[in-house]
């Protein structure tokens, strides 16, 4: 059996953040791949500013085609808006489940919400879910502490968003530095977050 590590994202654009931590993921667990779902519409965010589907998944293939371990992946495409991820999950199982074993990977801010995920209870039975720091407005630790299938990685921290990306490009300035190379020629080529 498989082990894939699903790493869901906006990815409004994918950023060295990203890339580094799926491909931090892949070589220093026991995860085989990584697969990076393009989330259509994430359950908490808003449209605004949001690129079409297929130029977010443009910029995940263009960033991960040199690394054979990581996938970008359309499944959440077809699926209803917004984006739950235990549906997404269901429908994963049902497609693979007798031969690949899911995990997920999520950045620190995102396990300090994940309370207020729909069903986070059945993701955490189970899934293993591997979390990689992030610095975040939020001091308060997360109540998930302690809990055997949640995995915090020991790994640099990497203060990265793709927020901070948009509107810095949006104000002239060159954030070329964040982006993998191909990523920033496609979205300079298209015009993106102008
Ligand atoms: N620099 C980072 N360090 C740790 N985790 C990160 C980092 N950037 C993104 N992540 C994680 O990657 C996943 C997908 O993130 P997302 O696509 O929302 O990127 P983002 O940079 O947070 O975007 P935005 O600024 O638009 O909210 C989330 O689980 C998020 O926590
Ligand atoms: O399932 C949920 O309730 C849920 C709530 C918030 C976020 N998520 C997932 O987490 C991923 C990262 O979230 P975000 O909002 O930081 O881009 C996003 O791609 C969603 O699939 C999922």
């Amino acid at each position: 059996m498989a082990r894939i590590g699903l790493y869901f994202g906006t990815f409004n654009p994918i950023h060295i953040g990203h890339l580094a931590i799926a491909n931090h993921m892949v070589e220093f667990s026991d995860l085989d791949e990584v697969w990076l779902i393009i989330t259509p519409q994430s359950p908490f965010k808003t449209k605004k500013t949001l690129l079409e589907n297929h130029h977010r998944y443009q910029m995940v293939y263009e960033a991960t085609k040199e690394y054979p371990k990581l996938k970008p992946s359309k499944v959440e495409f077809e699926l209803p808006q917004p984006n739950y991820t235990i549906n997404t999950l269901v429908h994963l199982e049902e497609k693979y489940g007798k031969r690949h074993q899911f995990s997920l990977i999520m950045g620190e801010d995102n396990l300090k919400g994940f309370h207020k995920w729909k069903n986070y209870e059945v993701i955490l039975e189970n899934h293993d879910i591997y979390v990689y720091p992030r610095i975040t407005d939020d001091i308060n630790e997360h109540q998930f502490k302690g809990q055997s299938k949640i995995h915090v990685v020991d790994a640099p921290i990497m203060e990265v968003s793709s927020t901070f990306i948009r509107k810095q490009h949006k104000a002239g300035k060159n954030i070329r530095a964040l982006l993998p190379d191909a990523v920033w020629k496609y979205m300079d080529e298209m015009n993106f977050y102008r």
